[in-house]
């Protein structure tokens, strides 16, 4: 992220990931590099800074400047999007697909109140009325670990890029149950049309379909079941907190556009167009931004 101003200095943000799975390989790597002779604190959120925290100490006489986790995205979120004009954008048109494609979104951050949705292993809905005015209103156990979980079990796939990638060439219709299978078309005295999924991988009992799908049609059936679960939490809590602007994040999103449609459309349909789903570049790294700005703070002091 270029043109960034952090303690008085302008320069560029730059962005590296890894699991923590892979923590063990990153310590050998860091040890080889004697990390520890230029620098002896590191930032770190999330449940890492608790979990690694001792490993750090013992390891590689590094000690971690521990944020919360919640309090790190907002903050992380707010600044970026203060800094970075072309941070956020929404989907279009999502109805068509062929037509469906991303627009600029001038996010007025500084006017709230508005809602976060972080899709990460498990997922936090938190409601922001201030810059330091949040609380957590909801949250579920089905998110991106779900999906991973789900999709390596039913595909044998081995990473989130190739799940997804299964999923782009597969078809849920053939493993969802959809309203038109049960009504024979629309239900429209309650509003459902006949292509919405009635339910989620509800053709999976007969063993004549069970042997049509291919593990793309699987893979893409799960995404889109996890992602329309989080789409009707979201919009039950927007209702609930009368808010109509919602904020997707999380590395769930990461190369991740069949969900982010798939949210978009929920979000505009069932609100009748008052409801939007707003989407940010740094989806995955707000986190870490706001525990930088936290340490920048403590620095000075
Ligand atoms: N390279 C990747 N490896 C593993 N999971 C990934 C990757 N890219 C995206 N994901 C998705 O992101 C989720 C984790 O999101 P993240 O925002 O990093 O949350 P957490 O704070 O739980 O680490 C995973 O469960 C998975 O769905
Ligand atoms: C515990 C967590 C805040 C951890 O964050 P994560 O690493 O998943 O981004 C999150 O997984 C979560 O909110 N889980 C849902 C718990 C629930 O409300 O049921």
């Amino acid at each position: 992220m270029n043109n960034v101003k952090i303690c008085n200095r302008i320069g560029t943000l730059h962005f590296i990931r890894f699991p923590t799975s892979e923590m063990n390989n990153f310590l050998e790597l860091s040890k080889k590099k004697g990390m520890a002779t230029s620098v002896s604190t590191v930032c770190a959120t999330g449940g890492g800074a608790f979990k690694f925290e001792e490993m750090f100490k013992n390891e590689l006489n590094l000690k971690l400047c521990k944020c919360d986790e919640l309090d790190s995205l907002i903050r992380g979120l707010l600044f970026t999007v203060a800094s970075n004009n072309n941070e956020c954008y929404f989907w279009s048109q999502c109805t068509e697909d062929e037509q469906c494609s991303t627009q600029e979104y001038t996010f007025q951050y500084n006017k709230y109140p508005f809602i976060v949705v972080n899709i990460g292993s498990g997922v936090s809905v938190l409601a922001v009325y201030g810059p330091n005015n949040y609380k957590r209103i909801s949250g579920t156990s089905i998110g991106g670990g779900t999906f991973l979980g789900l999709c390596s079990l039913l595909t044998g796939c081995n990473t989130f890029d190739e799940a997804i990638e299964l999923a782009a060439n597969g078809d849920n219709v053939k493993v969802d149950k959809l309203v038109r299978d049960i009504y024979g078309g629309s239900y429209s005295r309650f509003g459902l049309p006949g292509e919405l999924v009635a339910s989620s991988f509800g053709h999976m009992n007969s063993k004549e379909k069970r042997a049509q799908v291919s593990r793309e049609d699987l893979a893409r059936a799960t995404l889109v079941t996890i992602t329309n679960n989080i789409a009707s939490i979201a919009r039950m809590c927007a209702l609930n907190e009368r808010i109509d602007r919602v904020c997707f994040v999380g590395n769930f999103l990461r190369v991740n556009p069949i969900s982010m449609k798939l949210l978009s459309h929920a979000m505009d349909y069932w609100s009748n167009g008052s409801q939007k789903a707003i989407f940010l570049n740094h989806e995955g790294y707000f986190g870490a931004i706001g525990c930088l700005l936290s340490f920048d703070e403590r620095f000075k002091e």
